[in-house]
């Protein structure tokens, strides 16, 4: 499979070149030559299927012209040591919860499926140490510092945005040690995203050390998102209910709903997609405007959202070749105030019994509102709720269990280093690593 940057600048670029360069020279973000559809015969039994089975036949579309096919399948199966299970929350509205995994977030899919791969290009091409730079709002950190963690000839950085993040999410990528180092920036997640991107663009950085991202802005990060929407899908089919399956992604830097659009140009039947801001609604806004506008983020209780400038929109341009109405005919969207989320977490809490954290708040209450009868919903509850104690504790007005695989990482002493959002500082620290 050839892949080409969004800004047309570079094209027949290989797997490897894509998932170890990150982000194109043109700046533009790497696309896939062709997005394959899996037959129709798929969906016959996929409720049979596991969500391995599942994912081992979605890899295959995308990375199985490059990739053995029994270390693509060990790939897939040692990412996915975790099930995302699709759980009723109420009448027609249905939780993916992806927060089994290591880290308790959606993100330990990418995360881990990417270590994984760029693991096995480096063995087998000898390669000098990768660096990775990671920039985070709280999440994507720790899944990818986990992910990699010990993984031999691989370095990472996390960029963090100092005092942006929960407590606990600060822990799962300060605490670590060996191969991670985590960069406290004083500054908001888009000033360390720009950091990593201007690292890209820098050609005697670049001559110093081996760069890429694991942000979605890498094809291995973001395109194995798209498993679990198949694995939702097979699992409302086995609940009787794959009709009018409409898809809520509480949404921030877009390679989350960006997968899934993925999925349904492979064939996935999902009616339509709503993409769930938080305050930050530059996409929203560019729905019901048709103008692109993005803006510095500001900080919001769903802080894994709050993105001024989503790295994915250019692929969701590009997926829908530029026109602002074939992307409104597949998706909509919904824009929540820190108020609005909190009171959802607290209604759903009193009448469900069932425990929201923030960023899936504002897919619940995107469904809520916005389905249509005959429609059933999935929203994605991207994080476990413990992960944003203080917040969830004070709108319940209860105390929130921390499950163990989280205790655990609270025990690590934390050590940063104070990065200032300049790029000379970032650079001139990588300079002398
Ligand atoms: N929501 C993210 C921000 C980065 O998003 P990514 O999917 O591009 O890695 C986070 O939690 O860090």
């Amino acid at each position: 499979m050839k892949y080409y940057s969004t800004n047309q600048q570079e094209r027949d670029v290989s797997l490897e070149e894509a998932v170890v360069k990150g982000l194109a020279a043109d700046k533009g973000l790497y696309m896939p030559d062709v997005i394959k559809s899996l037959p129709a015969s798929f969906y016959d039994h996929i409720e049979d299927l596991s969500f391995q089975e599942i994912a081992c036949r979605v890899a295959d579309a995308f990375f199985g012209e490059d990739v053995p096919a029994d270390t693509l399948k060990q790939i897939v199966c040692d990412t996915l040591s975790f099930d995302a299970p699709l759980v009723p929350v109420s009448d027609n509205i249905y939780s993916l919860e992806l927060f089994h995994g290591p880290t308790l977030a959606f993100k330990d899919v990418g995360g881990r499926f990417m270590a994984r791969l760029l693991g096995h290009f480096i063995r087998k091409e000898g390669k000098r140490q990768v660096n990775v730079l990671v920039a985070t709002s709280g999440d994507t950190g720790s899944a990818v510092a986990n992910g990699f963690l010990g993984v031999e000839g691989i370095h990472v950085y996390v960029l963090y945005p100092k005092g942006k993040v929960s407590e606990i999410q600060e822990k799962q990528f300060t605490t670590l040690g060996q191969n991670i180092t985590a960069l406290e920036v004083d500054g908001t997640f888009d000033d360390c995203q720009a950091l990593v991107k201007a690292a890209f663009m820098d050609k005697e950085l670049n001559a110093h050390m081996q760069l890429t991202s694991a942000n979605s802005i890498n094809v291995a990060r973001f395109l194995p998102q798209a498993f679990y929407y198949f694995y939702a899908y097979a699992q409302l089919k086995k609940a009787g209910k794959a009709d009018n399956v409409v898809v809520c992604v509480p949404s921030g830097n877009f390679g989350n709903i960006t997968a899934g659009l993925f999925g349904k140009r492979m064939g996935l039947p999902v009616k339509r997609f709503i993409a769930a801001n938080n305050r930050n609604d530059i996409f929203y806004k560019y729905l019901q405007t048709g103008v692109y506008s993005p803006r510095p983020s500001v900080a919001t209780i769903a802080n894994a959202m709050d993105v001024g400038a989503p790295s994915n929109f250019a692929r969701v341009l590009d997926l829908y070749g530029n026109s602002h109405d074939a992307i409104c005919a597949d998706i909509s969207g919904a824009t929540y105030t820190d108020e609005q989320i909190a009171e959802t977490m607290k209604n759903v809490w009193q009448a469900h019994h069932y425990l929201l954290d923030p960023h899936g708040a504002c897919g619940y209450r995107a469904l809520s509102e916005g389905l249509k009868p005959g429609e059933t919903g999935i929203f994605l509850e991207t994080a476990h709720p413990a992960k944003f104690k203080d917040t969830v504790e004070k709108i319940i007005g209860e105390e929130v269990d921390i499950p163990a695989k989280l205790q655990a990482f609270m025990r690590g002493e934390k050590k940063s280093v104070a990065m200032s959002k300049e790029f000379t500082a970032f650079k001139n620290y990588l300079m002398n690593e």
